[in-house]
């Protein structure tokens, strides 16, 4: 069986094209798969190093105003679908599955003016552009959260939830303390912002690492994201600020499973898939939605949590390090509640979506 898998940009849709890219290789005997991204995409790094072949494409995306931006945008996205439809037509899938953001839009769209059969995974509870744009004609469709459903009108719609790459079910502890040479008695907090990382974020540790200085029975794994990185070195530098060993400031994790395999709390934004991970490992979480995100979807996402009592929820604006502070230790020091908030994360995890998505890609290929 042949399969073009596309989705890209951030880490949201690379990953969970990943998971099914996994997936295939599991049920299929030698899958032969293309992934199709952009060469200023995070997919250009992530699905290299997970042993993937990438073609490249033009694509970029629409901004909100009318402006000579999208123009150029249009005319991309033609170049774009012209260039998928001599990949597709070179490697003859038998499927074409899309993940969304930009990238996905040309692919796609070249895959339905071939009669391609295709499939189109939606993570969010308000769907992105991509996906709306071109549900209409693709063959199915997989959601995340059953409210996406009423922006999907008509078709074939299944509720999967969102896949996760397998390494980050089955970290163990102990291979998590080793690979990252950690401290076992440790407690160990795990702060990211999403695949791209959180400015305010970055900001608000520059006072909360004075916490960990404080606890000697804490360390912290915090990754920045790779546009922030070098500033945040230099901001440390001359502030002043004096480093522990407890401290980890990381670019970018390539296996972030390791982090996770270790973490008791995480604190981070709230986009759908690092949620799908932190529930499917049942991880507490503080989780400071990104406020704009389109109609305000992480903090949906963060609010179901919260309400399960999975998650604490900090407003970007309400964010500072010693809030942050403040919120650690009353999780840690109350008798049972890192507990508590374990099972009700462990709850709300949906470790089996791979397998959903797959079995929809069996039914539309046995047709
Ligand atoms: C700002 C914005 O609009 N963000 C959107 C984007 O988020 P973003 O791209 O940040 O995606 P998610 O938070 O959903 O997922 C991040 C992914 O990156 C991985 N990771 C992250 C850091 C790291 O060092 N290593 C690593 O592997 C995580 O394990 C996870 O798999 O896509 C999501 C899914 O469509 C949306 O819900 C988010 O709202």
């Amino acid at each position: 069986m042949r399969f073009i898998i596309t989705g890209g940009g951030t880490g949201g849709h690379i990953y969970p094209a990943l998971s099914i890219a996994e997936g295939l290789k599991k049920e299929f005997d030698n899958p032969e798969i293309l992934y199709i991204g952009t060469r200023s995409g995070l997919e250009k790094e992530v699905v290299p190093r997970a042993g993937y072949p990438i073609e490249f494409i033009q694509a970029s995306g629409l901004s909100r105003k009318i402006s000579f931006d999208n123009l150029k945008t249009l005319l991309r996205t033609l170049y774009g679908v012209g260039q998928s439809i001599v990949i597709i037509k070179r490697f003859k899938p038998d499927l074409v599955i899309g993940t969304g953001g930009f990238v996905a839009g040309p692919v796609m769209l070249a895959a339905i003016l071939l009669g391609k059969s295709t499939l189109i995974h939606e993570q969010n509870a308000y769907p992105g552009l991509t996906n709306r744009l071109i549900s209409k004609y693709v063959d199915h469709i997989a959601i995340s959260f059953e409210e996406s459903k009423k922006y999907f009108k008509g078709k074939k719609i299944t509720h999967t939830g969102n896949p996760i790459r397998k390494e980050i079910l089955t970290r163990t502890r102990n291979e998590g303390y080793k690979n990252l040479q950690l401290d076992r008695n440790k407690k160990t907090l795990l702060v990211f912002g999403g695949s791209g990382g959180a400015k305010s974020l970055n900001q608000a540790m520059l006072d909360f690492y004075k916490f960990i200085q404080k606890n000697p029975d804490f360390q912290l794994i915090h990754v920045t994201g790779k546009r922030d990185y070098k500033e945040h070195l230099k901001e440390i530098k001359e502030r002043g600020i004096e480093l522990s060993p407890r401290i980890r400031i990381e670019e970018y994790l390539y296996q972030i499973e390791d982090a996770y395999a270790v973490a008791d709390l995480i604190i981070g934004r709230a986009g759908a898939i690092t949620l799908a991970e932190i529930t499917a490992r049942g991880i507490p979480a503080i989780l400071i939605p990104f406020p704009y995100a389109t109609e305000n979807h992480q903090e949906h996402n963060a609010r179901t949590l919260e309400k399960k009592g999975a998650a604490r929820v900090i407003l970007d604006h309400q964010l500072t390090g010693d809030k942050l502070a403040e919120m650690v230790n009353e999780i840690f020091s109350t008798q049972g509640l890192i507990k508590r908030m374990k099972e009700a994360s462990l709850k709300l995890g949906r470790p089996d979506a791979e397998e959903r998505i797959i079995n929809i890609i069996k039914e539309i290929l046995n047709k």
